[in-house]
């Protein structure tokens, strides 16, 4: 078993920030064109794209079901571009086995394509990944006619028994405990023999805005999606086109970075901000003037100004946003209530558990409800805020010891799920502070 590692010593910066900050490529976006390359009629380009466990797992997938994935010199700050060779129908690999880690992508977007190919493929990843939510993906892909052996578990490990082609038409899901669901199956849905024609039934899709984002990247590859009714989603039958993409900043990744200008007092500005995006990340320009910034976009820059406090807020839906607005909701003036977040409790880890654990145990007030959070004021003290291998919850830390002195994250690294960087980038922005030399430690 690997040691523990050292708990990291948050900056505390009583100052105001006053930063620019380049964020990596988006994990949704990097990991839904890495699929699609792999399904195209030639071979694709994905520039400035996300380099993290994240999208190293999903490579490491692609390669396994007979993709060639290669790293070529780009201009990205963050690491080399990617082209992508896909799958050939007449290469079959044996013995394929994929580690998920943790990632919700790796394990709903890749069986669908295992399904596509020959043989059986081993599904298996961290053990927190095997308390995630799977059912929907194992239920649709027998549906679908394949067999897949979960071993009455309805959670990874599970095997998946290719057959070389999917014939697809209407099936019937609930994927109420995850988007990715249905994001998973309209990747793929194209390269089944009839398309797909997929239907929700069951309490409301959570995180729409992710599969939106399916919906339109789907439709830039040339494939032909009619979302027009309510939880139906119909993929016609039809190839991939190959491309050549420049993946936007992750504006998820973003949100701490941004709630630094608010918990410092400060302003933080994110260069290349997209004018229009389908990322759930740009509901920031909405989310953080509820709970007092300023915000501004000029050129694409995204400028965020805080100033004396947070404001109390009541959010909804805020998908994965939720672990960043919560811990500003934990230095607010008021109480603040999350809501339309049930389904985090299959996320990386029980995030609604873990974040009102966290916060209280800093001496704060945090409970849950049915759907999400009410966080109520109160002064919080140093202490050691736990991870839980989330790379939200390690961030969610870094931003309460912001503004409270003698915060401790026990496992930043984790933030190499999403953003390997974010330790030094973090580090970076709070050194711009007047007072940054009085506040580290
Ligand atoms: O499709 C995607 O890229 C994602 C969908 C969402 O999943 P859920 O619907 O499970 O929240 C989101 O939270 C996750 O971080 C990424
Ligand atoms: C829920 C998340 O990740 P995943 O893609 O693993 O579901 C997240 O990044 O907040």
């Amino acid at each position: 078993m690997p040691a523990a590692p050292a708990p990291w010593d948050a900056p505390f910066v009583p100052g105001p920030v006053d930063g620019v900050v380049q964020i990596p490529g988006s994990k949704s976006l990097t990991n839904r064109y890495l699929v699609l390359a792999a399904l195209a009629d030639g071979p694709s380009m994905l520039r400035a794209p996300l380099h993290s466990r994240d999208s190293r797992l999903m490579i490491d997938a692609l390669r396994t079901l007979g993709a060639v994935v290669e790293e070529v010199p780009g201009n990205g700050a963050f690491g080399p571009d990617l082209r992508v060779t896909p799958i050939s129908r007449s290469s079959s690999p044996a013995g394929k086995r994929i580690d998920c880690g943790l990632a919700g992508t790796v394990m709903r977007f890749v069986p669908p394509l295992a399904a596509l190919g020959d043989g059986p493929t081993v599904f298996d990843g961290d053990p927190a990944a095997r308390q995630r939510p799977m059912g929907s993906t194992i239920a649709a892909l027998r549906e679908l006619g394949l067999v897949v052996d979960d071993g009455g578990r309805n959670a990874m490990p599970f095997t998946v028994e290719g057959r070389g082609a999917v014939r697809g038409g209407h099936i019937v899901i609930d994927a109420s405990a995850s988007s990715q669901f249905v994001s998973a199956l309209l990747l793929a849905g194209a390269a089944f023999t009839d398309g797909l024609h997929l239907e929700h039934s069951g309490p409301p899709v959570p995180s729409l805005d992710h599969v939106r984002m399916t919906v339109r990247v789907l439709r830039g590859v040339g494939v032909e999606v009619d979302d027009s009714v309510p939880n139906h989603w119909i993929v016609q039958p039809g190839p991939v086109r190959a491309f050549d993409v420049d993946i936007e900043p992750d504006l998820s990744n973003a949100g701490p970075f941004l709630a630094a200008a608010l918990a410092t007092g400060g302003t933080v500005r994110i260069p290349g901000w997209p004018a229009e995006t389908t990322q759930v990340g740009d509901q920031w320009r909405s989310i953080l003037p509820k709970l007092g910034a300023e915000v501004s976009y000029v050129d694409g820059t995204l400028s965020v100004s805080g100033g004396g406090s947070i404001k109390a807020a009541d959010l909804a839906d805020t998908s994965e946003l939720a672990p960043t607005a919560a811990a500003l909701c934990a230095l607010a003036d008021g109480p603040s209530r999350l809501s339309g977040i049930g389904h985090l409790r299959g996320h990386e880890t029980d995030r609604l558990a873990a974040l009102v654990a966290e916060i209280n145990r800093l001496g704060g007030d945090a409970e849950e409800t049915a759907d999400g959070l009410v966080i109520r004021p109160r002064p919080l003290h140093a202490g050691l805020f736990r991870s839980y291998e989330d790379h939200r919850m390690a961030t969610a830390g870094a931003i309460i010891g912001l503004a409270v002195e003698g915060v401790q994250v026990d496992d930043i690294g984790t933030t190499s799920k999403t953003m390997p960087e974010f330790p030094r980038l973090w580090q970076q922005l709070c050194a711009t502070a007047p007072s940054a030399a009085a506040g580290a430690r």
